[in-house]
């Protein structure tokens, strides 16, 4: 019996799977299919409210398919989009945005979400490899979509041309030791690159990077933003060039310091808070490096800190940066917020879905949403980074 449906994909949502709309009226979930198109499906998951379908044929394709570049789409988990072109990719991710401020956040953003892009590809400046034992030789890969099989990849278009040549060299030359492991690799200026865990032809030592007018040093193990070519325009909406000089910042999640120098430009004083000991180590000796002597850095997790801290900055800071990874703010640390009542927070986001969580509780606490920016730091993915600014109900702009 043929079980598969006919159904026309509405647009595209938070995860790249299309939507599209069963008889009954549930919502079901399709991967690899574009905005306005028929395709036939079969349903994998049925649940009360939506389903998933897997797509099984092409009827009337959308007028933004292409053919995928990467021979390795649709195994390898890594991209969602690269069946659709790259202007409907940005079009649908900040449609993304706004939906999820709307419907997990109840923020209906009526302003513009201006969308910053780059290249679409070779943008990658740091990798993740998955290496697998196959008897003598080694595989080198990512995971394919949603599993832990490892998908073999020859080389990856999202990755930069130096982190690109890697695989072949990997399966030739990584120590079998590595089999089962994840490889980091952060990639410098001048294709200076950094493993973590380190090999003879493969070194640990730290790279460095120049971003406007500072330079950076970290290693594989640090956080550093991926894309290469849009680090700068990052860091140009968390700390614009005329914002006037201030007093106190605090830069919460900082990393290796990426806000936290230019940050030191701006303000009379800059405390950094980050909870990783290596990344702590580089974020010192990147504020050493461009000698600034007016930032300090806090190892502590930013909860904590919050809990111990927060009072003492009760209306005492100026502009405060929180870029949390995709699980957003603890909840300590939004309270903290509401605590410290900073003037201005700027909130950097590669999740809008917890970003849209934390901005409710901070605008139900006097705070206004003044701007969002996107920024396409994931060409081919689902992913979009948001910077969100918000200014205290009583500070002005
Ligand atoms: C998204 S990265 C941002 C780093 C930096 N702002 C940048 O753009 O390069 C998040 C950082 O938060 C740190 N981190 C994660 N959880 C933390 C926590 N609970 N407290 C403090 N830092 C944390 C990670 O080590 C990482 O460096």
């Amino acid at each position: 019996m043929d079980d598969s449906l006919e159904l026309w994909i509405e647009r595209l949502v938070a995860g790249g799977e299309g939507l599209a709309h069963l008889p009954d009226g549930r919502a079901v979930f399709i991967p690899q299919t574009a905005p306005g198109e028929l395709v036939r499906v079969r349903l994998v998951e049925e649940r009360p409210t939506f389903a998933r379908g897997r797509l099984l044929e092409v009827l009337q394709p959308s007028p933004v398919r292409r053919a995928a570049p990467c021979p390795h789409y649709g195994t390898c988990g890594g991209c969602q989009l690269q069946h659709v072109q790259y202007a409907a990719q940005v079009e649908a991710k900040q449609a993304f945005i706004r939906e999820a401020l709307l419907r997990l956040g109840q923020i209906a953003w009526d302003g513009p979400v201006p969308m910053r892009t780059g290249p679409e590809w070779g943008y990658r400046s740091r990798v993740q490899f998955k290496l697998a034992a196959d008897g003598r030789r080694l595989r080198v890969g990512f995971y394919a979509s949603g599993t832990n099989d490892l998908c073999d990849i020859e080389t990856c278009p999202l990755l930069a041309p130096p982190l690109a040549r890697l695989p072949a060299v990997l399966r030739q030359q990584a120590p079998s030791s590595l089999a089962g492991k994840t490889l980091d690799i952060a990639l410098g200026d001048d294709d200076g690159l950094s493993a973590f865990p380190a090999f003879a032809d493969l070194p640990g030592r730290p790279v460095t990077r120049r971003i406007g007018h500072f330079v950076y040093t970290y290693d594989a193990r640090c956080f550093f933003q991926v894309n290469r070519e849009l680090v700068a325009a990052l860091v140009a909406e968390v700390v614009p060039d005329d914002l006037p000089f201030g007093g106190l910042a605090l830069d919460l999640y900082a990393g290796v310091g990426l806000f936290t120098l230019p940050l030191a430009r701006k303000f009379r004083q800059v405390l950094a808070i980050e909870a990783s000991p290596n990344a702590v180590a580089f974020a010192r000796e990147n504020i050493r490096h461009n000698q600034l002597t007016n930032a300090q850095v806090v190892a502590e997790d930013c909860a904590r800190w919050m809990q111990m801290r927060a009072a003492a900055f009760t209306d005492r800071v100026d502009w405060l940066v929180a870029d949390p990874p995709r699980a957003g703010l603890d909840s300590a640390v939004r309270t903290g917020l509401v605590t410290i009542r900073p003037r201005q927070i700027v909130y950097v986001s590669c999740h809008p879905a917890t970003l849209a969580r934390d901005l409710k509780v901070l605008l139900a606490h006097g705070y206004r949403l003044t701007k969002l920016v996107g920024l396409d730091l994931f060409p081919q993915t689902a992913h979009v980074e948001v910077v969100a600014q918000l200014v205290r109900g009583d500070a002005g702009n």
